[in-house]
């Protein structure tokens, strides 16, 4: 039997290291273990693996690489694997291209006898891979085949684990940012509006506010946060404290709750407000700038080097052992995760119908941002 591994959905850095961990780990117990790599996300299993480069992976191919960001295997969003609403026009079309799609899928991992999937990547990655498994049950009812998730994204909204691979790298590239946007926006007294990514959650943009020191964070999560008039009242409260300049940080899932022209929107408000103005002695000035895709770019930290590796372990144990080492074998399909310094397992479905996990009014993180940032009620 053999042992698959890809990376999928959106990059994270760190993705290296967990592979490479992931391979190590396995041949350290098989030196004669088969790994197969499938490039491009699920794209590639959809793919004939005629180069045998990516069939019993030679060790070489994981020199080299725990320093890059990325993932050397590729990674990709794979829309056949999507359905629209059952009601829509194409949907029957749809349907028949998935299960072609899962059908070559299942027969590729079949005849290459993969019996344990090791997949990388967010929630979205790991339905796909729920779907991939039970079409290659549904074809192969007695061949064994588990999916073992590894978390990696950005955004750090997967269920089952305190941190996902690439989010640490992720905060440390956005705070970086702030930093180097703090430089100008005090020469010039200015305010600036910095997007942050994090899909629908919160998290990165609240933890580098936080880290960063910004003035205002708006997250999709909690609706006062993203209100026009109340991050007004709160930059005329810190023009009136002699504050020089401001940072607001807000995480790009605002835009999609609160309409795309939101940062337009504060913008203009900000640089209009009377109240403002006749504390400066004149209107301010505001610049929209975005984080964008850097944040994901760039040598992984130290600290998601760290967790890759304990995870990269901890998959290769659950491929050959069954479970992680020292503890119970686990059932069906998993993903490994890590709370405080221990990888624990949480079940796949678990992880899918908890995800994503949210940033909420009582988390720790943001009831700490709102007794640090600037307010109209701060006293500070
Ligand atoms: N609900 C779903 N059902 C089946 N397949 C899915 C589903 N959601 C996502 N996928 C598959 O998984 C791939 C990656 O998912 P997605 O683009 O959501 O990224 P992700 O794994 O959530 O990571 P990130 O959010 O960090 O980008 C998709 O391109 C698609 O092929
Ligand atoms: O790289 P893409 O396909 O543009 O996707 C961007 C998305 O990927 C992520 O970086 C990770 O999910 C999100 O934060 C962001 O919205």
């Amino acid at each position: 039997m053999s042992i698959g591994i890809l990376t999928s959905g959106g990059d994270a850095p760190g993705m290296n290291a967990a592979v490479r961990a992931a391979f190590r780990c396995l041949k350290m117990r098989d030196p004669d273990c088969e790994i197969v790599f499938f490039r491009d996300g699920f794209r590639g299993l959809a793919r004939r693996l005629d180069s045998s480069s990516d069939r019993n992976v030679d060790r070489r191919a994981v020199r080299d690489i725990i320093h890059r960001g990325g993932t050397f295997i590729g990674t990709g969003r794979v829309p056949e694997l999507l359905l629209p609403p059952e009601g829509h026009a194409s949907y029957a079309e749809r349907v028949a291209a998935r299960d072609d799609f899962l059908k070559v899928a299942a027969i590729n991992l079949y005849q290459m006898r993969v019996d344990n999937l090791i997949v990388i990547g967010g929630d979205g990655s790991f339905r796909g891979a729920r779907i991939i498994g039970e079409a290659f049950r549904q074809h192969f009812p007695r061949r064994p085949f588990r999916v073992i998730g590894i978390p990696g994204t950005i955004d750090n909204d997967l269920h089952g684990t305190e941190y996902s691979i690439g989010y640490d790298t992720a905060l440390n590239n956005v705070v970086d940012a702030i930093r180097k946007l703090r430089d100008t926006i005090e020469s010039h007294r200015r305010a600036i509006i910095l997007e942050v990514m994090g899909n629908t959650s919160g998290w990165l943009a609240l933890q580098s506010a936080i880290a960063g020191g910004a003035a205002v964070v708006a997250i999709p999560e909690v609706e006062e946060t993203w209100d026009h008039d109340r991050i007004v009242r709160s930059l005329d409260a810190g023009v009136r404290r002699d504050y020089r300049y401001f940072i607001i940080v807000v995480a790009e899932g605002v835009r999609r709750r609160a309409g795309e022209d939101w940062c337009e929107g504060l913008k203009h408000k900000l640089e209009s407000d009377r109240a403002i103005e006749s504390h400066l002695g004149h209107p301010m000035e505001v610049r929209i700038n975005s984080v964008g895709h850097i944040a994901r770019g760039g040598s992984p930290t130290a600290l998601d080097n760290t967790l890759a590796g304990l995870l990269g372990s901890g998959a290769a144990d659950v491929a050959q052992i069954g479970g992680l080492d020292g503890q119970p074998a686990a059932e069906g399909d998993v993903m490994v995760g890590c709370r405080g310094p221990r990888t624990i397992l949480t079940s796949l479905d678990e992880v899918i119908d908890c995800s994503p996990r949210l940033v909420t009014r009582d988390s720790e993180l943001y009831q700490l941002s709102q007794r640090l940032m600037l307010s109209a009620e701060q006293p500070f």
